[in-house]
C-alpha cells in the first residue's frame, strides 16, 4: 500500500461555549484536516488545530507545511515503512508539529488499517475505555461554579479547572468550586503559564493549607522558565505537570532531569505526533514518571488519534481529551464514542472514522 495523495481542508465547529484561557479566547474549532489516500483506495485521516500561542502555527502555516514541504517527500512511499516515513516527515522541517501531528496520524490510521486492528491495538495497547476530564474555562467565580455543577451533572467526574488570570482571585475560584463540587470530585487546575513562580507557590500552598486537593496543578509559569517550574516543584505538596514547557522527547528528558516537574502532557500537537509521543512515553516509563494526554481545540479525528496512543500505553494515566466534549457537534462518522466521560475505543481497523464532510463525503 503506498501513499499516492495528501490533500487538506478546513473544518469549522462551533463550541457549546466561549473556551477562555489565560492565553486565549475562542468560539469555534476552526482546523485543518488531511486525508491521505493510499494506492488501493484508503483513506487516513489527520487534523491539526491553528495554536499559535503555543505551537506557534496558525491555518495558513499548517497547509502550507504540508502541502509544500511535507507531502512531495512522502508522496510513493510504502505504508509499512512506517519507520522511514516518520524520519523523513520529521526531518522535512523544524517545528510545525500540529503539521506533522496530522500527517503522522493519518499515516498510523492507515497503518493500523493495514493490519485490520484499531489503531491502539497495533500500538500494543488493550484499555477499551478511557476516562476524560471536562475544562471549566476561566470566568468569574459565580459562573465557574456553574458550569462546573453542570458538568457533574452530565457525569464528569473530573474537571479541570482553567485558572492564570489574576492571583487572589484564582484561591476563590477554586475554593469555591471545591465547595460547590464536594470532595469526591478530582480537579485539575491549569494556569496556562499565568503565574509566576513566586505567585505559584504561595497560591498552590494557600489552597493546600486550607485543605483543599487537587489533582494536579498544569503549567503554572512560563514554558521557558525552567527553573521557576523547578522552585514551584520542589516547594509544594501537589504535584506539578509540565505542558507547555514539554513538546519533544528532548524537553522530556530535560524536564524529568532537572526534576521541574512530577507529570507530562504530552500532546500530539506539541510532539509532532504518534511517533514521536511514542519516545515521550518510553522515556517517561524509564523514569517512572506518569503521563497525562492532552489535546488542544481539536475535534474528533485528532483526538480520536489522542484517545488510541492513550488506550495503548500503561504510563498514560489521565486523559484531558475533552474536545469533542467542546463542540456543538460532531460532523464525522466512526471512531471512538465520547460518551461525557467515557471515551470507548472503535472496534474498527485504525482510528475508525469513515466519513469527513469537508473531503465531499
Ligand atoms: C482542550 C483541553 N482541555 C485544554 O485545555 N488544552 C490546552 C489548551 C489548548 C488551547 O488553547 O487550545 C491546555 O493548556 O491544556
Ligand atoms: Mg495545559
Amino acid at each position: 500500500m503506498k501513499i499516492a495523495k495528501i490533500e487538506t481542508a478546513e473544518v469549522n465547529i462551533p463550541l457549546v461555549t466561549p473556551f477562555k484561557t489565560a492565553l486565549r479566547t475562542v468560539e469555534t474549532v476552526n482546523d485543518i484536516v488531511v486525508r491521505i489516500t493510499a494506492d488501493d483506495g484508503q483513506t487516513g485521516y489527520g487534523e491539526a488545530p491553528p495554536t499559535a500561542v503555543i505551537t506557534g502555527e496558525t491555518k495558513g502555516s499548517v497547509r502550507c507545511a504540508i502541502e509544500e514541504f511535507i507531502a512531495p517527500g512522502l508522496i510513493g512511499m510504502e505504508i509499512e515503512n512506517l519507520d522511514g516515513i516518520m524520519r523523513i516527515l520529521h526531518k522535512s522541517m523544524v517545528k510545525n508539529t500540529s503539521a506533522k501531528a496530522a500527517v503522522d496520524m493519518a499515516v498510523y490510521d492507515l497503518f493500523a488499517k493495514s493490519c485490520g486492528k484499531p489503531l491502539y491495538k497495533v500500538l500494543g495497547g488493550c484499555k477499551g475505555e478511557i476516562e476524560t476530564d471536562l475544562t471549566i474555562s476561566v470566568n468569574g467565580t459565580e459562573e465557574m461554579v456553574r458550569d462546573s455543577l453542570r458538568a457533574i451533572q452530565q457525569g464528569f467526574r473530573i474537571l479541570k479547572i482553567k485558572v492564570g488570570k489574576e492571583g487572589q482571585k484564582d484561591v476563590e475560584r477554586i475554593k469555591s468550586i471545591r465547595q460547590a463540587v464536594g470532595p469526591d470530585i478530582k480537579l485539575r487546575i491549569d494556569a496556562n503559564q499565568g503565574w509566576t513562580a513566586k505567585d505559584a507557590v504561595r497560591i498552590i500552598r494557600k489552597l493546600e493549607d486550607m485543605g483543599i486537593d487537587m489533582d494536579l496543578v498544569e503549567q503554572p509559569v512560563n514554558a521557558h522558565d525552567f527553573e521557576g517550574m523547578k522552585l514551584v516543584t520542589s516547594q509544594v505538596q501537589t504535584p506539578i505537570l509540565a505542558d507547555e514547557s514539554v513538546f519533544s522527547a528532548m524537553d522530556a528528558i530535560h524536564i524529568i532531569k532537572e526534576r521541574a516537574a512530577d507529570l507530562i502532557n504530552i500532546k500530539l500537537m506539541k510532539t509532532g505526533g504518534i511517533y514521536e509521543a511514542l519516545k515521550v512515553c518510553a522515556i517517561a516509563e524509564c523514569y517512572e514518571v506518569e503521563c497525562m494526554i492532552g489535546c488542544m481545540l481539536e475535534s474528533k479525528i485528532a483526538v480520536s488519534a489522542a484517545a488510541h496512543l492513550a488506550a495503548a500505553k500503561g504510563i498514560i494515566t489521565r486523559a484531558d481529551l475533552d474536545g469533542p466534549s467542546l463542540c456543538r457537534e460532531d460532523p464525522y462518522a466512526g471512531g471512538p464514542s465520547f460518551l461525557g466521560h467515557r471515551i470507548i475505543m472503535n472496534t474498527e481497523p485504525g482510528l475508525g472514522i469513515f466519513k469527513v464532510p469537508v473531503f465531499g463525503e
